[in-house]
């Protein structure tokens, strides 16, 4: 690969993972030979049908599951297990918080597992909180929250470890259209002010033209790969009445119209 790698960059070469079924002697590939380099900094979206895949190349770039054959690299290190500098964001937010801590002691917990002073904790945890947007709901516990609030929280806890790299799994999937429309727009905002690495699993050519800067579609499986790289060239806040958002829209349908 010619890139020069870069620290949160993430480089991808013929990664294959397969699963072998119970009973069938023969490998099971879900995706096969995926290339993709995803630049230090770059909103990348994933956008493919249901089940072709997505999670599984999201959670081999988190290294919670190990490929088959290929690479992975972040920077010049080949993943082999989940580190600092990566974070997942799941689509449901219930799964990730704990019940019994309040959104500040949800926000908090990663730091105060790297054993962070109490008044550093405050200062990290108040910034992420405000910029999420949940500033005055600390004291509240996950049963008194939204949906969208959940994935707020889920949010700034991930935002206050400082990882390089956010992958995130169809965050939004589960909220409403207004709530999902706020979100999208504060983590363009989120990420343009902290300028990390994005990831973003979706199957909804809207969200993906609302985010990313690239938008790599991903064949249906078994062995989906990524079989072509759309460059996303509007400016950001994304204007839905745009004509080129149209075009663009339509052009990547056609990739999922039988
Ligand atoms: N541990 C596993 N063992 C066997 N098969 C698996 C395993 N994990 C995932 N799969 C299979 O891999 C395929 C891809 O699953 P994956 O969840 O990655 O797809 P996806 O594109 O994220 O789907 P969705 O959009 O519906 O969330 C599916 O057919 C799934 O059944």
């Amino acid at each position: 690969m010619s890139a020069v790698p870069q620290t949160n960059g993430i480089y991808i070469e013929q990664l294959n993972k397969s699963f072998s079924q119970p009973g069938a002697g023969e490998l099971h590939y879900i995706i096969q030979d995926v290339n993709l380099t995803v630049k230090g900094g770059e909103f990348f979206i994933l956008l493919g049908p249901s089940g072709c895949g997505k999670s599984t190349l999201l959670s081999l770039i988190a290294g919670f599951v190990s490929k088959t054959s290929g690479q992975v690299k972040v920077g010049e290190r080949e993943v082999e297990r989940p580190g600092q500098d990566r974070a997942v964001v799941f689509q449901q937010a219930d799964s990730s918080l704990f019940p019994w801590l309040n959104v500040r002691e949800n926000v908090e917990f990663g730091l105060r597992m790297k054993r962070m002073p109490a008044s550093v904790r405050r200062e990290i945890s108040d910034r992420y909180i405000s910029l999420v947007g949940l500033a005055g709901h600390e004291q509240k516990f996950p049963r008194e929250l939204s949906g969208g609030m959940k994935q707020r929280v889920q949010l700034a806890r991930v935002l206050s470890n400082d990882p390089a790299i956010l992958l995130m799994d169809e965050p939004f999937g589960a909220l409403d259209a207004m709530t999902r429309r706020t979100m999208q727009r504060e983590l363009v905002n989120i990420w343009r002010k902290t300028n990390k690495t994005v990831i973003f699993v979706t199957h909804d050519i809207q969200e993906a033209l609302l985010l990313g800067e690239r938008i790599g579609i991903m064949s249906a499986g078994p062995s989906s790969r990524i079989t072509d790289i759309y460059d996303v060239p509007l400016s950001y806040p994304r204007d839905l009445s745009d004509p080129e958002f149209h075009r663009l829209h339509n052009q990547i349908q056609e990739h999922f119209d039988d």
